[in-house]
């Protein structure tokens, strides 16, 4: 298949593998290029794997044809990841979501926190018998899948009582992975502090922001200073690395376990039903079925005008698409790789949106098409299997 012509084929809704005969640097036989084309320019919801494998054929012919394939890569709107043939990712299906890597190795998962962090309880729920991987922040464990450190990541998105984790909103855009998965969790809080420390003796709490937010009345009622830090098992592991009297911490039954602290109250949430959404992030997508209830998130931005987000949504109700969320959060251009000179006096955003379809499902491809026809920005995060398991 020549080239050019790869990016010029119709797209299959699922992915596609393109072989062809050529490689930019093709020096040895051997030589291929992975394209990884997460969403093409003409049709950003669809997921699209493409490899060109090198060839033997003669020097001429070769060079000639790793020009043409050079000029066609210049202009080509994906990611190009140079590979070797037999390592070609294959993107995992949705019933591929298991505790397992092909060599039989555990699954390497990081999470934000230290060990009895709520995300590393969310790790092992979503990949039972996992490996979990310790990172000090959001951004670091969205690096260590990309540098292929670990397997998966699974961060934390929405809490059904503090409401959105605006900053892995934005590191999703900003960074290249993709959803392949929800897992929900329920997250029960308990007041700890060292042995022999009551609660009468405690000025501060500390926790993260997201845990102390969570227990905002009992706190305010015990009349505690809050104080914020990067996870609920890291406060618990300071409270108890200083023998603090004065600070007690919000967190979990296993930060208590393993830090060797003292549960001064348990349950200490405002509401008894109180769940984070985490989501499952890889480096390639899944396949989007319809043997199961699918998901879809996907982020947009639109032009300025009265209506337009009203139009936006049109394309789900007129279709009977259900949608589960919604978020807005400030555009940066950068970004987007727009430039930044477009000041027309108003904030420009972009909006998350999780809607009950697979990417699968024609109505899903459907909507997307018509959304993109005035969406300045779409691309598809991922379409993967609701977490039923709470319901
Ligand atoms: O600090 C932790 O233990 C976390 O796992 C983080 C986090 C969050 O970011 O929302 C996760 C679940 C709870 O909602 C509280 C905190």
């Amino acid at each position: 298949m020549a080239a050019s012509s790869i990016a010029r084929s119709p797209v299959n809704p699922i992915v596609r593998h393109v072989i062809c005969r050529a490689s930019p640097s093709d020096h040895l036989s051997k030589t291929s290029l992975t394209i990884h084309g997460h969403y093409p320019k003409r049709c950003r919801h669809v997921p699209l794997l493409a490899s060109l494998h090198g060839d033997t054929t003669r020097n001429n012919d070769r060079n000639a044809q790793a020009l043409e394939l050079q000029r066609v890569l210049d202009d080509f709107p994906y990611d190009v990841i140079p590979n070797d043939p037999t390592m070609l990712p294959t993107p995992l299906s949705s019933t591929q979501l298991s505790n397992s890597v092909s060599d039989g190795s555990r699954v390497r998962v990081a999470y934000q926190g230290v060990p009895g962090a709520y995300s590393e309880s969310a790790a092992e729920k979503a990949y039972p018998n996992c490996e979990a991987v310790p990172c000090e922040q959001f951004d670091t464990a969205f690096e260590a899948v990309e540098k292929w450190l670990v397997d998966r990541a699974v961060l934390p998105i929405e809490n059904s009582l503090g409401g959105s984790i605006h900053r892995n909103y934005d590191l999703l855009l900003r960074h290249r992975l993709h959803i392949v998965g929800e897992v929900k969790f329920a997250v029960r809080h308990c007041l700890l502090a060292n042995h022999g420390v009551e609660v009468e003796d405690l000025k501060r709490v500390l926790s993260h922001p997201q845990a102390l937010s969570q227990c905002e009345d009992t706190l305010s009622r015990l009349g505690l200073v809050k104080e914020a830090v990067d996870d609920t098992a890291g406060a618990a592991k300071h409270i108890a690395s200083y023998k603090l009297k004065d600070a007690g911490a919000v967190a979990s039954t296993t930060a208590a376990m393993i830090y060797g602290l003292n549960i001064l109250a348990q349950d200490i949430q405002d509401d008894s039903d109180n769940v984070t959404r985490f989501l499952m992030l890889a480096r390639e997508p899944i396949i989007p079925g319809i043997d199961r209830p699918f998901k879809t998130s996907i982020v947009f931005s639109l032009e300025e005008g009265p209506g337009v987000l009203f139009k936006a949504l049109a394309v789900f109700a007129l279709r009977q698409i259900n949608l589960t969320k919604i978020e807005s959060r400030p555009l940066r251009k950068q970004l987007l790789g727009a430039s930044d000179d477009s000041n027309n006096g108003y904030f420009d955003y972009l909006f998350y949106v999780d809607f009950e379809a697979s990417m699968a499902d024609e109505k899903a491809q459907n909507a997307l098409r018509h959304l993109k026809e005035f969406a300045t920005y779409l691309r598809v995060l991922g379409s993967y299997p609701v977490d039923t398991s709470m319901i």
